[in-house]
């Protein structure tokens, strides 16, 4: 039968992509990636900084998705610090997939690339941002699998489940019709989206692991990305 997107559906989407839209990292962030000496050293401290200021744009975006305001405060708290990590390498993803801006691509890999993380991270780090380049995911399914995540329910100490899950059911339906509207040659793309998701949940224990090894080689974060990812 044919898919519609709804009247509702129609804002509901606008207002996510709106919001997706309206916060990106500043130019002059990610300017320095073109600029900033190539040491591991200087290459951790900028990468550090960016991430500081996406997970700046992350928690505005979040504002924005309906109704999460209105959850409790301390699920608020947990749901952006059990997603920011995969929020971080969907948004970093599209850098790679969109090849934007010109030269970023690159730059953006080298410096991860060279950033004290070790081999063991990287491979899978880059396979991730290999298979979603290579979904073409448009705009509108990017700030949609991103309002997703952050939606996730069973995020660690999450009391109110069940009303996250209200939050979330109208958005994956959205992306579900999405998908069969914007990719009707390939009626499994949104289960790939899905799997997307399911490899970022694995990449959740990778970024652990990254973090730790940074640590133990005395490397320092920010006030707000210690807060987050409740380290030091
Ligand atoms: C604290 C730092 C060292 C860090 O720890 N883990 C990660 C880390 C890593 Cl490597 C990988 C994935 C996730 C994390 Cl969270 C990082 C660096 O995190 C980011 C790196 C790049 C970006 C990012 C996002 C959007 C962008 N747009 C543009 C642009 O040019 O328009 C550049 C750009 C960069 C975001 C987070």
């Amino acid at each position: 039968e044919k898919v519609e997107i709804t009247k509702e559906q129609e804002a509901l989407m606008k207002l996510i992509v709106d919001a997706y839209n309206k916060h990106q990292l500043p130019q002059d962030v990610t300017k320095k990636l073109l600029q900033e000496q190539y040491s591991t050293e200087e290459n951790f401290i900028l990468l550090t900084e960016i991430a500081t200021s996406q997970v700046q744009v992350l928690v505005e975006f979040t504002k924005n998705i309906p109704g999460f305001l209105s959850l409790d405060h301390e699920d608020q708290i947990a749901l952006l610090k059990g997603s920011a990590v995969e929020a971080m390498f969907l948004r970093s993803a599209q850098v790679f997939s969109r090849k934007m801006p010109i030269g970023h691509t690159e730059v953006l890999e080298e410096r991860i690339r060279k950033s004290g993380i070790s081999e063991e991270f990287i491979t899978p780090l880059f396979n991730f941002y290999k298979t979603v380049g290579e979904l073409h995911m448009s705009l509108e399914e990017q700030a949609l699998l991103t309002a997703v995540t952050i939606l996730t329910p069973d995020r660690p100490y999450v009391k109110d489940q069940q009303t996250v899950e209200l939050l979330q059911e109208p958005m994956v339906d959205l992306l579900k019709k999405l998908c069969v509207l914007q990719h009707p040659q390939e009626p499994q793309y949104f289960a790939r989206l899905l799997g997307r998701l399911t490899e970022l949940r694995t990449l959740n224990h990778y970024h652990a692991e990254m973090l730790t090894s940074w640590r133990v080689n005395d490397h320092k974060f920010t006030p707000l990305l210690c807060e987050i990812w409740d380290v030091q």
